[in-house]
């Protein structure tokens, strides 16, 4: 039996799952948590992959891995390869001013629309450079390459970078594996660093639309153009391990799950995970200068419109610190209470939003009455109101001419059977709940199957298995929430 490997390394946690390449079942999984935080140093990920890979029972067995990764991490390298500062992640905000004078630099919402598929806001790559460049110049100076989480993870595999004293020293060049011919800047340290169209165009300054970085936009943000890894294609490997692994090119999670789901155009996945995140894979680009869509990429070639949510698994989280519950308790709690909680609205903005573009905003609690004051109403109000921000990232994905065959829901949150039921409820559609399973880690395990074979399409996989939750709609829930949403 052929074992591929694959790794989430997402915003909470490293997860790796060891697959029999032939017909995708798991047969071993390991995981390790990230520190907390919105910024993390890289090192972090590479000790959480290590310990990720050791409670898998270790890859000795494996022929193959790919890396997918949390989307937009800044990961600033100096000419040495080593880490400039500590990555900012996705979910940091500071760089939401940097974000609104880059649209103005460019001419508005629509250019960058037109220039790159999105409008950016502060969890793309492009904004945190400018970032870095207004308030660590000497870092940004330094800054002699950047790539992303993804990039990073795959690179530190190839084993080119060796750690001595405080800088990676890179294998000398020419024992790796090849030229980089699509390479903007020069190599750094002489090591290659490489990424994929899925991950590439969650940056800012790469279109999937054509297929070209925007090295401009980059120069732009930065002050100076720094080297951007190789756009690797679909099944194309950056080299292998040392220890003789064969490297898929890796991707973001969200491109990675809808591999290891096998979406296909009339699939929308909406993912409950430190994110909340509505996409689907497209035959073509999207190009929204309202922003609410993001253009992105998919790992097969195609496209993958998306709406991101900065509040969602964690609201969860929150509601059971809040009422001193765990998960199954909150679920029971919600399902106990009525389509609409009586009234009463949690809008979930505690870490900010980012659709809408609200950086600073706060989360609220609407219609607090003696009636409504209870533990049941509160988690049933948690649970409608991150799925009314996913209802309103669906609607948006509809208006970019997105189709509508079915909806899969996936990502840790999708565990609570309240999130479950509710969600045709607000959604206002059936809803498929595939598996258990760490969707994303297994998208990277076809990639490196697929890496693996070398054939034209992915390698078909065993459908998981799924359950179908009905429900009547709830508009009504989905009208009071728009009433108070941005009440502040
Ligand atoms: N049974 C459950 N009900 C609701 N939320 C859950 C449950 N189990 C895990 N979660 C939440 O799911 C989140 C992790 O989801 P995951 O998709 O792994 O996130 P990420 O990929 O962003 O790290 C955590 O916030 C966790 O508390
Ligand atoms: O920023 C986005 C998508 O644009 C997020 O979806 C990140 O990719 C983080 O994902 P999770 O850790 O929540 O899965």
């Amino acid at each position: 039996m052929t074992l591929v490997a694959g790794v989430d390394s997402s915003t909470q946690s490293c997860k790796v799952v060891v697959v029999d390449a032939a017909t995708g079942a798991v047969l071993r999984s390991g995981r390790a948590p990230h520190p907390d935080g919105t910024e993390a140093h890289p090192d972090a990920w590479r000790a959480a992959l290590d310990r990720a890979v050791a409670d898998a029972g270790g890859l000795g067995d494996c022929t193959a891995v790919s890396v997918a990764a949390q989307q937009h991490g800044m990961v600033c390298l100096d000419g040495d390869g080593g880490v400039v500062r500590p990555a900012l992640l996705w979910n940091d905000t500071r760089s939401a001013d940097a974000a609104l004078d880059l649209i103005a630099d460019l001419g508005g919402p629509g250019a960058w629309a037109e220039a790159v598929g999105s409008v950016p806001v502060a969890s793309f790559t492009v904004t945190k450079l400018r970032w870095l460049a207004e308030h660590e110049p000497q870092s940004a100076r330094r800054t002699a390459a950047v790539c992303l989480p993804h990039d990073w993870l795959t690179w530190q595999l190839t084993g080119r970078p060796r750690r001595s004293g405080d800088h990676w020293e890179p294998t000398p060049a020419g024992s790796g594996s090849g030229s980089a011919p699509g390479r903007v800047g020069p190599p750094v340290g002489g090591a290659e660093l490489s990424t994929d169209r899925g991950d590439a165009s969650g940056t800012g300054y790469y279109s999937a639309a054509t297929g070209r970085y925007r090295p401009d936009l980059a120069a732009l943000a930065l002050g100076h153009l720094p080297d951007l890894p190789r756009v690797l294609g679909p099944a194309e490997s950056p080299g292998a391990t040392p220890d003789g692994l064969l490297l898929g090119p890796g991707t973001g999670d969200n491109a990675a799950a809808a591999l290891g789901l096998g979406a296909r155009p009339g699939d929308v996945v909406v993912s409950i995970g430190t994110s909340g995140t509505v996409f689907a894979v497209s035959a073509t680009p999207t190009a929204d200068p309202t922003g609410a869509v993001a253009g992105f990429a998919d790992a097969t070639g195609r496209h993958l419109p998306l709406v991101c949510t900065m509040n969602a698994a964690r609201v969860l989280d929150a509601a059971c610190a809040l009422l001193g519950v765990d998960h199954t308790r909150l679920s029971d709690l919600a399902l106990s209470a009525a389509p609409g909680a009586g009234g009463l609205v949690l809008v979930p903005y505690l870490a900010g939003e980012r659709t809408p573009d609200r950086p600073d905003a706060t989360g609220s609690v609407h219609g607090l009455t003696l009636a409504t004051a209870t533990p049941a109403h509160l988690a049933r109000a948690a649970v409608e109101g991150l799925l009314c921000g996913l209802a309103d990232g669906l609607d948006a994905l509809v208006a970019c001419g997105v189709r509508v065959d079915r909806v899969l829901l996936v990502g840790g949150g999708a565990a609570s059977e309240a999130v479950r039921r509710i969600a045709p409820a607000v959604l206002g559609r059936p809803v498929v709940v595939p598996s258990p399973g760490e969707y994303v880690a297994v998208g990277a395990a076809r990639q490196a199957a697929w890496s693996l074979a070398g054939t034209p399409d992915a390698p078909v996989w065993a459908d998981p298995g799924s359950l179908l939750y009905e429900a009547d709609p709830t508009p009504a829930v989905r009208h009071r929430y728009a009433e108070v949403r941005d009440l502040g």
